[in-house]
């Protein structure tokens, strides 16, 4: 694939997890060849799936040499839907096991946005053998700020979302999302409300599940010493969904850890501050 533009459609396939008695239909985009693979998980936001979040960063990883997967997490994009009442970080995570034994991949380096990156933390707990490298974009896991009121104000705006799935109630919740809202285009709200309107039910399950369990997303800082694989964290200084400081936790608890934070950056970091991103993931995964 190395050489030819990729498209969502060129390299999207599925691939069927057994979970217990569950029996999903999960969707993922397989870009490019290479020995070394990275598995990108996106996040939580209506709408949401790997191609949506990561489309600024799969040409470069691909064209650097690296097998580029983005998983689209049970409940978003073309995967089935569910409704989940624990762990949607360990759902995910087993999830991706399923994915990753199905493609025969021993090891994979993880780069998780959001709550990608509480399911990046999940997968590594339980099956340390089989990560490379992690890298934590404004997640990695739940859990309170000492200094942000929770929910945060672009987590408030992202339920209204589900609930009310209207485009006013979406630039709403972008106009908070990143830092610079002028990149924000009528096509890119256009196709982002064309995604969630296309699946209703992973609306509908989306708010079933928070009726459920408000806690989707556990804290991890308690076993986060239990993962030796090297991690590099990513913050925005302006993240108004998941706060910066649950950057210093994850640099406190994760012995082989570092942190950058970007300044004048909001909740995508990948996707604000791309070029830089894409070099820094590269570097950290090269060396
Ligand atoms: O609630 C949390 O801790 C996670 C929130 C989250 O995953 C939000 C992500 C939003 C996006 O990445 C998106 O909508 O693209």
């Amino acid at each position: 694939m190395t050489g030819t533009t990729l498209s969502e459609a060129s390299t999207s396939k599925f691939v069927r997890i057994q979970d217990g008695e569950l029996d999903l239909n999960i969707h993922y985009n397989d870009c490019g060849e290479g020995a070394e693979t990275v598995v990108m998980l996106h996040g939580s936001g209506p709408g949401a799936s790997g191609w949506a979040n990561f489309n600024r960063n799969i040409e470069p990883l691909v064209a650097a040499g690296y097998r580029v997967i983005l998983m689209d997490c049970p409940g978003w994009s073309k995967s089935d839907s569910i409704v989940c009442t624990g762990s949607r970080s360990d759902l995910n995570a087993r999830v991706l096991k399923g994915l990753v034994d199905a493609l025969e991949l021993d090891r994979v380096h993880i780069l998780g946005n959001s709550m990608g990156g509480h399911s990046a933390v999940a997968f590594a707990l339980a099956n340390p053998e089989r990560v490379g490298k992690l890298v934590l974009m404004g997640g990695g896991t739940g859990g309170a700020s000492p200094f942000t009121p929770m929910p945060t104000e672009g987590i408030k705006l992202l339920q209204g979302l589900y609930r009310e799935p209207t485009i006013d109630n979406l630039k709403k919740m972008m106009n908070v999302f990143v830092f610079d809202t002028s990149d924000l285009t009528e096509e890119l709200f256009q196709a982002r409300l064309d995604n969630m309107l296309n699946r209703r039910d992973h609306l509908e399950n989306f708010v079933k599940s928070l009726a459920a369990n408000p806690k989707q997303f556990p804290d991890f800082s308690p076993r986060l010493a239990e993962i030796k694989a090297q991690t590099l964290v990513i913050w925005g200084s302006n993240d108004r969904f998941v706060p910066m400081d649950t950057g210093l936790r994850l640099l406190a608890g994760l012995p082989n850890a570092e942190l950058h934070v970007f300044n004048r950056c909001g909740h995508w970091a990948q996707w604000e501050h791309a070029d830089k991103f894409n070099r820094m993931v590269l570097d950290f995964l090269t060396h």
